[in-house]
């Protein structure tokens, strides 16, 4: 079915929340451990002054007070960088750094576009430094890493509906990599996390299934698109780069992560596709059969991998530097549209048929044709419509990945289980669709 990017509609979801709700509401399970944990050390050292007079309690407290304010002062010291921090999984990546990263003093957003949540950010006790810029402008770049210890590399153009040229997704993901690196070396910023992607291995141009493979798993890796090209050019410059002295002397520490299909709050297509079912009286049409698995895994857990492998670059760079870390968690295998189902059924939506409807040679023929149209159309109008020969093909080709390689490195365990990855989803497009009424 040709799915075209969609506005606003109102749509029959149930529960009602205003979008802000996601955000503002935004805490992880266990969040509250850091403060409860406090809380209750407090407790206990009360506990033991109780028999005690008081002056001697509030002495003992006060002295506790103090201890804690200097070893805060003393963890407290680090600097890091998030670029693309104002996109999708971006967002995500700063606010799981503010709740779980302890030793920030320092979180600098860099992104073309900064978003209006991150004033809500300033209030808090690390220091948010927003910064409008682009990674394709060295200079810009560099003067946002100088300084920084850490570099979480997330910005990317994401774009495989044909939205923007091949050349400026090159200029965007493997020169503002290259700039990112440069950057690294030249003001001697030691730890470089870059977001890859399951693309960089595939679906490859061939159609091969990739199933529950693993980073060893051999694979034909071979793309034509530019999307997939330009990320795993930078991914293997982000790679070569692990070992290269920065200023100072010290080897730069690299890795990359690469996600399956990110789902979760805020999620583009999810919305896009939503609200297509929306105009189709509420209806979904089966296109890719329901044997097809297609990895996904909750943006939430993706996030908290970065911050972990931040966190344990730092420990382990001989073990963790030059790797790659595939992005998995508890969600299920399923295909593309069963999987979207687990949200947009909750919200009133139905896929319908077992198989698909169309037969394969002619849906091939309907993304052909957009594609066709997509280039007659160019010169007076973007028509960029989410079914073409590129994205039928990663539909349509099993990939999912099956590994334990993060748990083994650097102990990661996903922090939002399904259950929970389901339901935040479900509630964020909820919330989407009250505000759209
Ligand atoms: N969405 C997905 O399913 C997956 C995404 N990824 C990767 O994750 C990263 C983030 O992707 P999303 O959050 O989905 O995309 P997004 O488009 O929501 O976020 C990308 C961010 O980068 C910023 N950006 C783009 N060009 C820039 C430039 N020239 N200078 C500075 N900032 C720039 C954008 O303004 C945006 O805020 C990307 O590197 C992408 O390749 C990897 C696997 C799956
Ligand atoms: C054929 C249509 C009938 O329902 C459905 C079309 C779905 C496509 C738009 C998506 C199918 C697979 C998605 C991609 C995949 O999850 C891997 C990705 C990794 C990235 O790094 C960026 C996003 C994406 C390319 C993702 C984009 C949307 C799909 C092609």
């Amino acid at each position: 079915m040709p799915v075209e990017h969609s506005g606003h509609q109102g749509g029959p979801c149930g529960k009602r929340v205003g979008e802000e709700g996601w955000r503002l509401g935004w805490s992880v399970p266990g969040m509250a451990r850091r403060e409860e944990q406090a809380e209750g050390d407090n407790h206990l050292s009360l506990a033991g002054n109780e028999r005690r007079p008081a002056l001697v309690a509030s002495l003992g407290t006060l002295g506790l007070w103090l201890q804690d304010m200097a070893d805060s002062a003393q963890a407290q010291k680090l600097v890091y960088l998030v670029t693309g921090g104002c996109g999708f999984l971006g967002e995500h990546v700063v606010r799981m750094l503010l709740q779980q990263e302890p030793r920030l003093r320092e979180l600098r957003i860099f992104d073309l576009h900064l978003g209006p949540w991150l004033e809500e950010l300033k209030t808090g006790p690390v220091q948010v430094t927003a910064i409008q810029g682009d990674v394709t402008q060295a200079h810009e770049v560099a003067a946002a890493v100088a300084g920084a210890h850490v570099v979480i590399h997330t910005a990317g153009l994401v774009d495989v509906f044909g939205k923007a040229s091949p050349e400026t997704i090159h200029e965007v993901n493997v020169q503002g990599t290259k700039n990112v690196i440069e950057a690294c070396v030249q003001t001697g910023t030691q730890f470089l996390v870059y977001t890859s992607s399951m693309e960089v291995v595939g679906p490859n141009i061939k159609g091969h299934p990739f199933y529950r493979g693993n980073e060893d798993t051999p694979y034909e890796a071979v793309h034509r698109h530019p999307y997939p090209s330009s990320k795993a050019r930078a991914e293997q410059l982000v790679l070569e780069a692990n070992g290269r002295k920065v200023r100072g002397g010290l080897p730069l520490v690299t890795c990359a992560l690469r996600p399956t299909g990110i789902y979760g709050e805020g999620h583009q297509i999810m919305r896009d596709i939503y609200y297509q079912g929306l105009r189709l009286g509420g209806r979904l049409f089966r296109a890719i059969p329901a044997s097809v698995e297609h990895g996904r895994v909750y943006v939430g857990n993706v996030a908290w991998m970065h911050v972990l492998v931040a966190r344990e670059l730092q420990q382990r760079p001989a073990l963790m530097g030059g790797q790659v870390y595939f992005c998995y968690d508890k969600s299920p295998y399923k295909s593309y549209e069963d999987f979207n189902m687990e949200f947009l059924g909750p919200c009133g939506l139905r896929l319908v048929g077992t198989r698909p409807l169309l037969p394969y040679w002619l849906l091939m023929l309907l993304a052909a044709l957009n594609a066709l149209l997509q280039w007659l159309l160019r010169p007076l109008l973007l028509y960029a419509p989410l079914l073409n020969p590129y994205t039928l093909a990663m539909a349509n080709t099993t990939f999912t990945v099956s590994t334990n390689k993060a748990q083994r490195h650097f102990g990661y365990e996903p922090l939002f289980s399904w259950e929970e990855s389901r339901t935040r989803t479900i509630r964020w497009m909820q919330a989407m669709d009250s505000s759209a009424q």
